[in-house]
């Protein structure tokens, strides 16, 4: 049977990084600037304790400095305004990521908007939604971005006419993963919950961006052949035998798939490692706009 190209999101992240830790030094040497991350976990969710940690080591490995703000649980959605001003005020922050989910008694979207929109590396604001939206210079959304950069290293400069579909329409992901699409010619299609025959949908196809978060929901049979396939999900599954470890599996049932597709990113080692690596070039970006350096000539 025909088999898929596998897309190695690890590698062409540690690439990036690897990019982003060469500017840093840059910036360091020409304007004796170290950016800054600031990164916020309200609670004590393992998982995200554990992604907390990962972009801790990931920002210090690229020469950039990491301040974590743990607090606890019950904080008061007050307590965490002033929390993002203080940060907000602070000349050694470049970058300022709120992890979510948040609370319940926590309103995200009131967060989201008092960040300050030159600090804001999760590009979740408004102003930079809007940016992205109308073709300006913005800090786009890590995940989104993750995403295009793997497109482009396998598509090159065959994106143009081609139909995307991306299943999902958050503003995290789908959203401005249509935007960028958009930005490379591609004709969008943004499918959701509420598509009709998203299977046939799905079928006319050259790109498909899955991010809907339910393991293993697109299936083999919904895919053109020679597709490209991207999928965003991360779904841990419980062991497959007793005693087992964890599974980790995407929202694309990837050995169908990859049957069917001309190229595929695996789960894990696909879009999740490009998210981080954009999050340490978005904080580098922002930390290069607000001072007026070109981050290109570093
Ligand atoms: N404000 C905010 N911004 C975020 O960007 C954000 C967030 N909140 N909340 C949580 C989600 C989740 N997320 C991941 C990033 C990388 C991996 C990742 O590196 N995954 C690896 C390994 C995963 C593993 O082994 O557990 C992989 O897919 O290969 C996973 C998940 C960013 N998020």
């Amino acid at each position: 049977m025909a088999s898929a190209e596998l897309i190695d999101g690890k590698a062409v992240a540690a690439d990036l990084r690897s990019a982003t830790a060469a500017r840093v030094g840059g910036l360091y040497a020409r304007h004796g600037i170290r950016p800054g991350l600031a990164v916020v976990l309200v609670g004590e969710d393992p998982a995200s304790q554990v992604y907390v940690r990962n972009k801790h080591r990931q920002t210090e490995a690229a020469g950039m400095r990491s301040l974590e703000h743990k607090l606890p649980a019950d904080t008061s959605e007050a307590a965490l305004l002033d929390l993002v001003a203080q940060l907000n005020a602070d000349p050694e922050v470049d970058g300022i990521l709120v992890q979510l989910p948040l609370p319940r008694q926590i309103d995200a979207q009131k967060v989201i908007e008092a960040i300050d929109p030159a600090k804001d590396v999760d590009g979740f604001h408004p102003v930079n939604a809007g940016r992205l939206a109308t073709g300006q210079p913005a800090l786009v959304p890590c995940t989104p971005l993750g995403c295009l950069m793997l497109l482009d290293r396998t598509l090159g400069q065959n994106m143009a006419g081609r139909h995307a579909v991306v299943i999902g329409r958050s503003n995290i992901v789908g959203k401005p993963m249509g935007q960028l699409l958009l930005g490379r010619d591609c004709t969008v299609t943004i499918a959701h919950s509420r598509t009709k025959d998203l299977p046939e949908m799905v079928r006319t196809a050259d790109i498909v961006v899955a991010a809907v978060g339910r393991p293993e929901m697109v299936r083999g049979f919904w895919i053109k052949p020679g597709a490209t396939v991207i999928d965003v999900g991360i779904n841990r599954l419980p062991p497959a035998t007793e005693g087992g470890k964890d599974r980790l599996v995407g929202d694309v049932a990837f050995d169908e798939a990859k049957a069917v597709a001309a190229h595929i990113t695996p789960v894990p080692g696909g879009v999740g490692p490009m998210t981080i690596a954009c999050l340490l070039s978005n904080t580098l970006q922002a930390a290069c706009a607000r001072r007026g350096i070109d981050m290109t000539q570093l």
